[in-house]
């Protein structure tokens, strides 16, 4: 019999961050901040305008070394790591969402969804492909250029490309920014259904009625970690949002 340890998909301990990087003297935009989500749960990052929200996101995914600090991605201490083999554990591991979707406007549907394996020298069978575009509704739109499509279809087309490898972990930055009420709705289902089959979503957003969908609301200002709460109605968010105390992130020395 072999003992099962359940290992947090997301860790981080101690992470700071300068303003430029990790090797830069520049203020501190990150301050000693740690935290812990479970897994197959989808947790909204929150906060004011220039909280540190997308450094933290960019620090727990692997897209920014922080000062210091550690990020343990299901297990793996993931800046332990060479640079090669960070980027092939992530690789297997992370998916990325962003507000602007990032799609090259004249490759089609699919082109655009296999885009990253092709670039990786990987064939993806197309059975898997076409199953990918059917959980997301795009079956229709397989060869239409991405310059065809409602900001909604791209955001779908985003996630089907950030979710074809099947990573455990999708980190996703304002993913529901661009889009009217509708578009917004239908990606955080897609999103939420992702939880449901046991992913673990982490997403930034400036929507509080998207925080409210979260299993869980990390509270951001100044750099800190100031707050985290399990499921909380929009009022609450914004309750809390306005009480955050005010940590003097930048106060540490430079
Ligand atoms: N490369 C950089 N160089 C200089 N300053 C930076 C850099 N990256 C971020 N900052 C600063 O760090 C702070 C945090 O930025 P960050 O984008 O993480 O905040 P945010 O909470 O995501 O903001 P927003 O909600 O407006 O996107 C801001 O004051 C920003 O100006």
């Amino acid at each position: 019999m072999t003992d099962q340890v359940q290992v947090d998909p997301v860790w981080a301990g101690g992470l700071s961050q300068r303003a430029g990087g990790s090797g830069s003297s520049g203020d501190w935009i990150l301050r000693d901040c740690s935290l812990q989500l479970p897994r197959a749960a989808l947790t909204a990052i929150v906060g004011p305008s220039g909280a540190g929200k997308t450094s933290l996101m960019y620090c727990l995914s692997g897209l920014d070394r922080p000062h210091e600090g550690r990020v343990l991605l299901d297990g793996t201490d993931i800046y332990g790591l060479g640079r090669e083999r960070r980027a092939k554990y992530l690789r297997s591991t992370v998916g990325f969402v962003f507000q602007q979707y990032n799609l090259i406007s004249y490759l089609n549907v699919e082109e655009n969804v296999l885009l990253p394996e092709q670039l990786a020298g990987r064939r993806v069978p197309r059975e898997q492909v076409t199953a990918m575009l059917t959980q997301f509704g795009l079956q229709d739109k397989r060869e239409t250029a991405a310059s065809a499509l409602s900001g909604g279809e791209q955001q779908r087309v985003a996630l089907c490309r950030a979710m074809l490898l099947r990573p455990s972990i999708v980190f996703a930055d304002e993913p529901t920014g661009a889009l009217d009420s509708a578009n917004s709705q239908l990606v955080l289902r897609i999103l939420r259904d992702l939880t449901v089959q046991g992913t673990t979503v982490v997403m930034v957003t400036h929507d509080i009625d998207a925080a409210a969908l979260a299993d869980r609301v990390v509270f951001m200002r100044d750099g800190s970690i100031t707050g985290v709460s399990g499921r909380l109605d929009s009022d609450a968010i914004l309750t809390r949002m306005r009480q955050l105390p005010v940590t003097g992130a930048a106060s540490r020395g430079n």
